[in-house]
Order: structure tokens, then C-alpha cells, then sequence
């Protein structure tokens, strides 16, 4: 196998956080207008979670729990695209170039299409990579399971990673 490919790692995130009162609905570092917003000891900014874990998983990292835990109070409301940053930042510690990165969001509503773009451009930002490096897509689950109830909302996220120091890319 050619160096190049020998290079490349895939990486896998999934996150939920649920509905509550009096909370801001965050998605990917923009403020989203909605009658309730996501629980969490962070701003609970479930698709930047979603993206964190992928970038872990493809440097074999562990996950956004073991580097910012839950019970440390220095993150508590602490903005997901700031621990995203930090997270991108370890992705380059461990040799590796953040490549491709792509994500959805299952939500019944609000209906997120409108601010995909924003989305895109503060993650981007948030990983110092080129917005088109990045995808978001949203989807609603046709009424069924905790996020057709509007109970909550899940973010899926898969990256691709490279080793490139000292290696042809
Ligand atoms: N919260 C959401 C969910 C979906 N969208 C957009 O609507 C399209 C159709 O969704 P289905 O679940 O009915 O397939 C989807 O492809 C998104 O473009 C949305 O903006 N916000
Ligand atoms: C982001 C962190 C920060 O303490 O808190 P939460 O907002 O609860 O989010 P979760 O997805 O449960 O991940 C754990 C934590 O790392």
C-alpha cells in the first residue's frame, strides 16, 4: 500500500442532547431561534460534540468526556466551538492534518437549513480548515423515536485524517 494511504485515518462521532426550558438552541456555534434549547453541562452544542469525537476517534484520542469532563467545572457553559478548537489543535499534535469532515443533524425542528452555511463556517473556523472541508446536513426523523417526539436532537460525524509530516501527500 502506497505511504499516502498508509497515512489515513477515518473517524466516527455520535451525540444527543436533550430538549429543556430556558435554554439557547446552539448548532454549530449559531444561535438558533426556537421555543427550547439542548441540555448539557457545555452550551450542549450537540453537532460540534458530534465532530470533537470523530476527530478523536481518528487519532485514537479517546473521547470529548476524557479531555473536558462533565464534572469539571470549567466547562460548564463552555462554548463547544472553543473545546472543538482545542480538540483540532490535539488532531495536529498527534501529527495529523484535519482532511475532510462531514455531519448531520436529526432534528424535527426547528428546521435548520436556513443557518447550514453559518454552521459550516464557524466549525470550519473552529478546526482552522477550509469551509468546504466541511459538511452539515439535517434531517428529520418523520415523527419517529426521541427525535420525532422533539424530545432531543442527535448529530452524527464522520472525518478523514492524515499523517503527513515527513510523507508525500
Ligand atoms: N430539522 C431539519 C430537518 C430537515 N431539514 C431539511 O429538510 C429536508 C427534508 O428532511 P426529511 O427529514 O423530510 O428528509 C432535509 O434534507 C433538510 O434539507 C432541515 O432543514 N431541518
Ligand atoms: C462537552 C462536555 C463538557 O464538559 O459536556 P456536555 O455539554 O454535557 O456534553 P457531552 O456531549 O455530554 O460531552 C461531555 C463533556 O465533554
Amino acid at each position: 500500500m502506497p505511504a499516502a494511504l498508509a497515512s489515513l485515518k477515518t473517524g466516527l462521532g455520535f451525540d444527543v442532547h436533550a430538549f429543556a426550558e430556558g435554554r439557547k438552541l446552539i448548532l454549530g456555534g449559531v444561535d438558533i431561534p426556537h421555543d427550547r434549547g439542548l441540555l448539557g453541562h457545555s452550551d450542549a452544542d450537540v453537532l460540534a460534540h458530534a465532530i470533537s469525537d470523530a476527530l478523536l476517534g481518528a487519532v485514537r484520542g479517546g473521547d470529548i468526556g476524557k479531555l473536558f469532563p462533565d464534572t469539571d467545572p470549567v466547562y460548564k457553559d463552555a462554548d463547544s466551538l472553543k473545546l472543538l478548537a482545542a480538540v483540532a489543535e490535539f488532531v495536529r499534535s498527534c501529527g495529523f492534518e484535519i482532511l475532510d469532515v462531514d455531519s448531520v443533524i436529526a432534528a424535527q425542528a426547528p428546521k435548520l437549513s436556513p443557518y447550514r452555511d453559518a454552521m459550516r463556517e464557524n466549525l470550519a473556523r473552529a478546526m482552522g480548515v477550509a469551509v468546504e472541508s466541511v459538511g452539515v446536513k439535517a434531517t428529520t426523523t418523520e415523527w419517529l423515536g426521541f427525535e420525532g417526539r422533539e424530545e432531543g436532537i442527535s448529530a452524527r460525524a464522520v472525518c478523514l485524517v492524515c499523517r503527513c509530516s515527513g510523507q508525500e501527500r
